[in-house]
């Protein structure tokens, strides 16, 4: 018999229930007995959503990150929030946001540094280190739901994030060796495991994410050492590895004195026979076999094909779940009722997945014929997907068959860009800017409601988001800001806003996914060839250029972010879907240029954070991206000033790639590092202007005109000043009007003084 579980479940709700059940609790409108029974249910719905499983995870629910949940299971708690009094779940809210309910402004703390969880679009809470770390077990979170779930009649499985992932995800504040802790860290791990065992847990998942990254030396060993350390404990391990292949740690991983080994098949599937060659005949061999990462049904009948060898060789050694942690999926493809019916047919959400596995088992361990019905019925949508008509766009595809490079060629290199563009524009030094979006009221967020819901018309809809772009517009104005923006109002996100404009795309009604803590997003789905039926920024971005003097920039997502931030098809390479992108935002900052927009800002936020997770991939990688972008961009006049903006700026291993994308102005996030990043962005290397970040949009904390100041004089000595802008890290939309307002002020206050305080330079 085949066993079948799972990595983990989305916890956020099909209808976001523990989003708006946590942000009303932040707010102090609700209290924590209401937070933690509503946690409870979700817990209880999940469970039993996957009941028909041999094992259910336990311990993958959490309040904000399972990667805080794991420091605080450690011991592992920041200096700063250690030893309060009042509620433990409050301490908890203060590492992830730096507040809780009820602090008032002075009880703040800094938050915890946020990070991407690998290549997804999830952000973990990065664990704090020092010399001085010590840990100290506090199992009371995992041991309190495994009885939860026993109650309920479960059979579970805790899942844990294991010794050395856990070190390699943290930071170390104080420049010392993190891995030098992995021997005070097995104690606690070893303690763990000893009280799960004694709570009557027999398999406990371990996930070590990192062995599909390219490992050290001294980070393999900690591998070994690890789980040589653990290996007496009681439990039975089952070590999980996920989105990716272990590639030169396939021995190691194979050779780890654990009970069970968890492979993503989905993205490793070439893998699978050496692995079973390595793997000791003792151990369990769990494959993801289900796409953990996307929308699409699997095609069970080529699965199962590929599975029966494999099942006849292992036999019950073998094990079935998803490829990773279903986090990275909608809910429920059973509450969509908009979605078109064939595009539908061809989707499968959470739910849907671990039907897809008992289908899989059950023709393993009953025979084919037993899911007869199912496996045909699959088999007709898969057809369906792979012929149908709509897919497939003549016009597109011929046309990405004939760009070349000079389609991302400009027509003069940016020095005589430059000079064309400043006489134009006639900007100050030190100019200001934001970054696109301005604060998503609960206003605005309700019109678009009432609007989707088809209770406020086109015409009202269309005239409550202009006077919201028109106060936004006498707010920059007042604030005396350079280049405005729109603010973004009528955008839901500044990727679904784009799917749902173009052609190849659908998108659904609650396919809500986690990106961090509250915050959710919505990818819109891709399923064919991309066209851009019509024009989709142009009139808001003229009805907001006829507000003002001042140039407005026009704001676009770019092709590589677009890309990334959806769920794509696996019917072709990433780069084509991405070259159609391209093609089509290209269409678009042609329009915005035509009708007289002189600086267009095309977001790539994402291009960065889609690097492969192997550096030897990354650069077939940035070729079709960087690509990509220029196709987008560089089709404008000399006197079209072209910006970018990236959120992350771990540049240094790409500053070329970043320069090659040629954008006349990038943005990018610096505050938080103290400008340091920019070493890499030095005078050689990034030829363009740059707008370092000035402060951290994340927080709600206000920096001081000096804090500014002094920021930009530190980019001053690595940048020259007439190439340097000033702005915020990222866009505002998270952040309330109070907040945007003084922060902004100061922003401009410190550019005008900049302005005198580097004059005689400048009239040099
Ligand atoms: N796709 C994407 N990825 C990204 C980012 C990004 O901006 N977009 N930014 C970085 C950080 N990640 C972020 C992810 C989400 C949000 C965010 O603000 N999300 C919103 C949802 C945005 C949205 O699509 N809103 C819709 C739906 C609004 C809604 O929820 N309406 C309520 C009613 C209104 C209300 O009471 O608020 C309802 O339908 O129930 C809209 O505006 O139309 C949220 O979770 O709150 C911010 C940053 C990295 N990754
Ligand atoms: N233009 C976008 C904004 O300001 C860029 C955000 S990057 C995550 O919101
Ligand atoms: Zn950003």
């Amino acid at each position: 018999m085949v066993t079948t579980h799972n990595l983990g479940f989305p916890r956020i709700g099909a209808k976001r229930e523990l989003k708006f059940g946590l942000e009303s609790y932040w707010k102090g409108l609700s209290d924590q007995e209401t937070l933690t029974s509503l946690a409870a249910q979700l817990r209880a719905l999940h469970w039993q959503q996957q009941s028909v499983l041999d094992f259910i995870p336990v311990g993958d629910f959490s309040f904000y990150d399972q990667v805080l949940d794991m420091s605080f299971t450690l011991g592992n708690v920041p200096e700063r929030v250690s030893g309060r009094e009042g509620i433990a779940l409050d301490n908890y809210f203060r590492v992830a946001r730096g507040r809780s309910a009820g602090d008032s402004d002075c009880s703040c703390v800094h938050a915890g540094e946020m990070t991407k969880w690998f290549d997804t679009n999830y952000h973990y809470i990065v664990p704090e280190f020092t010399a001085d770390t010590a840990f100290n077990l506090d199992a009371s979170r995992l041991l309190a739901q495994i009885e939860e779930s026993r109650a309920q009649g479960h059979q579970i499985k805790p899942v844990i994030i294991g010794p050395v992932s856990y070190l390699w995800l943290g930071k170390s504040k104080d420049a010392s060796d993190r891995l030098a802790l992995l021997e005070r860290l097995l104690p606690v791990y070893a303690e763990l495991l000893n009280a799960l065992s004694e709570a009557g847990v027999t398999w406990v998942q371990i996930d070590e994410p990192v062995l599909v990254t390219e490992l050290s030396a001294e980070w393999k060993h900690a591998f070994t050492l690890a789980y040589h350390h653990l290996k007496s404990t009681p439990v039975q391990l089952l070590l999980a590895t996920y989105f990716g292949a272990l590639q030169d740690n396939l021995q190691l991983t194979c050779e780890l004195p654990v009970a069970g080994l968890h492979l993503d098949a989905i993205s490793a599937q070439d893998e699978v026979s050496r692995v079973i060659d390595w793997l000791p005949a003792h151990k369990v061999l769990s494959l993801g076999v289900i796409n953990g990462r996307n929308v699409w049904k699997t095609d069970l009948n080529a699965t199962l094909e590929w599975l029966i060898p494999v099942y006849q060789k292992l036999s019950s050694r073998l094990w079935l779940a998803p490829s990773c942690s279903l986090l990275h999926v909608p809910v429920d493809l059973g509450v969509e009722t908009q979605l078109d019916t064939e595009v539908s047919n061809w989707l499968a959400f959470a739910l849907q997945k671990l039907e897809e596995l008992q289908v899989l088992a059950t023709a393993l361990n009953k025979g084919r014929a037993s899911v007869e019905a199912e496996l045909t019925e699959n088999a007709e949508a898969i057809a369906s997907r792979r012929n149908s008509r709509r897919v497939h766009n003549a016009k597109v595809k011929s046309a990405v068959a004939e760009l070349d490079s000079a389609w991302g060629q400009r027509a003069s290199d940016y020095a005589q860009r430059a000079t064309k563009q400043g006489k134009l524009l006639n900007l100050p030094a030190f100019p200001t800017t934001t970054i696109g979006s301005f604060p998503q009221t609960t206003e605005i967020r309700q019109a678009r409601q009432q609007f989707r819901a088809g209770r406020l018309n086109t015409a009202d809809y269309t005239t409550l988001m202009q006077k919201e772009i028109q106060r936004c517009v006498e707010e920059q104005e007042a604030l005396g800001l350079d280049v405005l923006v729109h603010g973004e109002a009528e955008r839901n996100d500044m990727v679904e806003y784009f799917g749902e404009q173009l052609e190849g795309y659908i998108f659904s009604q609650f396919g809500w996914v986690q990106s961090y803590g509250s915050r959710c997003v919505k990818p819109p789905i891709i399923y064919g060839d991309i066209a851009r039926p019509s024009a989709m920024t142009v009139t808001w971005t003229g009805y907001a250029q006829s507000l003002t003097q001042k140039p407005m920039k026009g704001m676009l997502t770019g092709p590589v972010t677009i890309l990334n931030w959806s769920f794509v098809r696996d019917d072709q390479p990433r780069a084509t879907t991405c070259y159609q992108l391209a093609l089509a935002i290209r269409e678009e900052v042609l329009e915005l240029e035509k009708s007289g927009v002189q600086i267009i800002q095309i977001d790539e936020a994402a291009l960065r954070e889609g690097l492969p997770l192997r550096k030897s991939q990354w650069q077939s990688y940035l070729d079709w991206a960087v690509a990509s972008f220029r196709i987008a961009a560089n089709g404008v006049k000399d006197e079209t000033q072209i910006h970018t903006h990236m959120c992350y700026s771990e540049f240094n291993d790409i500053i070329q790639a970043i320069a090659d994308m040629d954008a006349d102005v990038i943005t990018i996030e610096t505050s938080r590092s103290d400008m340091e990043l920019l070493d890499v962005f030095d005078d050689f290397r990034y030829p363009n202007e740059i707008g370092p970040g000035v402060y951290d949009i994340h927080s709600p904390n206000i920096p001081s005109e000096t804090q500014v100041v002094k920021l930009m004089k530190k980019a001053a000595q690595r940048i020259p000043v007439e190439r340097l802008w000033v702005n915020p890290d990222c866009g505002l939309k998270t952040r309330q009007w109070d907040e945007v307002r003084p922060a902004l002020k100061n922003m401009v206050a410190a550019a005008q003084a900049l302005r005198k305080a580097y004059a005689p330079v400048r009239a040099n």
